[in-house]
């Protein structure tokens, strides 16, 4: 990675007595795939719109690749970016195609990168095909496949899976990691945690327009010390054993169900806990150790807050 090419510096953003982006302070690196998460109205498509220069920051600064976005020189960075809003307005009476070409013009980027993208995106067979026939989830490839155009040096995605079935979603995220192998960095939104968790370099979570935590899953885990939650298989007779075997571990809690139980840890007693369970012998047929998902990370941010 070759340092940050996005520089957030005390951004703000206030729509009269709104505070959508409340002091934001990010760097993102070149190369890289940041998921921007948060609840509806988390400031995520307005931190977006910043970032893009569509509007300007109440007050702080964002820099893309050096340049500053309230900047005129930021018409030429703007090139080599690529946005799909959350809502893409497409008109319905173009072809595919025709779309393609169309914003193509307006991008100053090569016409003919228009079929093979097309033909990327899954939309080949539909080229010339009035917008207005197409499916939610062609409506939303015709969409990535625009802002793919010129290949950009950054894109924002913000939703870009919804509507997607799958299959697409799968087809998307191999997209993303094309564009990232050339070098693009990619930022996105998304509301399904499940879905980004593993293919994001990074997380930033928003909440009430401000970055409440930046990480990879793994260090933002470290940092909540969410608990771990083993799941055994085991012979019934065992139940008493395995308590024993636990007993002498403060904050675990063991649910026994017949041949099945799961024990909830700290972090910090993992290995304690696996010390203990191989004293079990054959009694424990089976195990699998679960890390708290995004969800857990995300949910157990928003309750910090609703506690405050
Ligand atoms: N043009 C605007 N005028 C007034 N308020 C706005 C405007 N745009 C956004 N807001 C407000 O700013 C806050 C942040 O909105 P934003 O769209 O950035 O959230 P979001 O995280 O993208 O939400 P979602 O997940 O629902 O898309 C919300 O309270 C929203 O109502």
């Amino acid at each position: 990675m070759a340092g940050p090419v996005i520089e957030v510096r005390g951004a703000v953003k206030r729509f009269g007595t709104i505070v959508a982006v409340d002091g934001i302070d990010l760097d993102i690196e070149a190369g890289e795939v940041l998921g921007l998460i948060g609840r509806n109205g988390a400031g995520k498509s307005t931190l977006f719109k910043m970032m893009l220069g569509l509007i300007p920051p109440t007050a702080g600064e964002i820099r893309i690749d050096g340049c500053r976005v309230q900047d005129a020189a930021f018409r030429e960075v703007r090139r080599r970016l690529g946005y799909l809003p959350e809502n893409m307005a497409l008109y319905d009476n173009l072809t595919g195609l025709e779309t393609l070409r169309f914003i193509a013009a307006l991008k100053d980027a090569p016409r003919g990168e228009c079929g093979a993208l097309l033909e990327r995106v899954g939309l080949a067979h539909a080229a010339d095909r009035r917008v207005k026939t197409y499916s939610k989830g062609m409506r939303q490839r015709l969409g990535f496949a625009q802002a793919l155009l010129g290949r950009p040096l950054l894109l924002f995605l913000d939703e870009p899976t919804n509507g997607l079935d799958p299959e697409g979603i799968r087809e998307f995220y191999q997209l993303v990691r094309e564009q990232r192998d050339r070098g693009a960095t990619i930022v996105l939104t998304s509301h399904i945690l499940a879905e980004i968790q593993q293919r994001v370099d990074r997380l930033a979570i928003l909440n009430g327009g401000k970055l409440q935590a930046l990480g990879t899953l793994s260090s933002l885990r470290e940092t909540m010390q969410l608990p771990l939650w083993f799941e055994l298989r085991l012979a019934p007779t065992a139940h008493q054993a395995l308590t024993l075997a636990l007993a002498h571990i403060d904050g675990v809690t063991i649910d026994l169900q017949d041949e099945q139980a799961s024990i909830r840890c700290a972090r910090t007693d993992r290995m304690r806990i696996l010390a203990a369970l191989s004293g079990l012998g054959e009694q424990l047929t089976d195990l699998v150790i679960h890390e708290p998902s995004l969800e857990d990370v995300f949910l157990g941010h928003s309750d910090t807050r609703d506690a405050s």
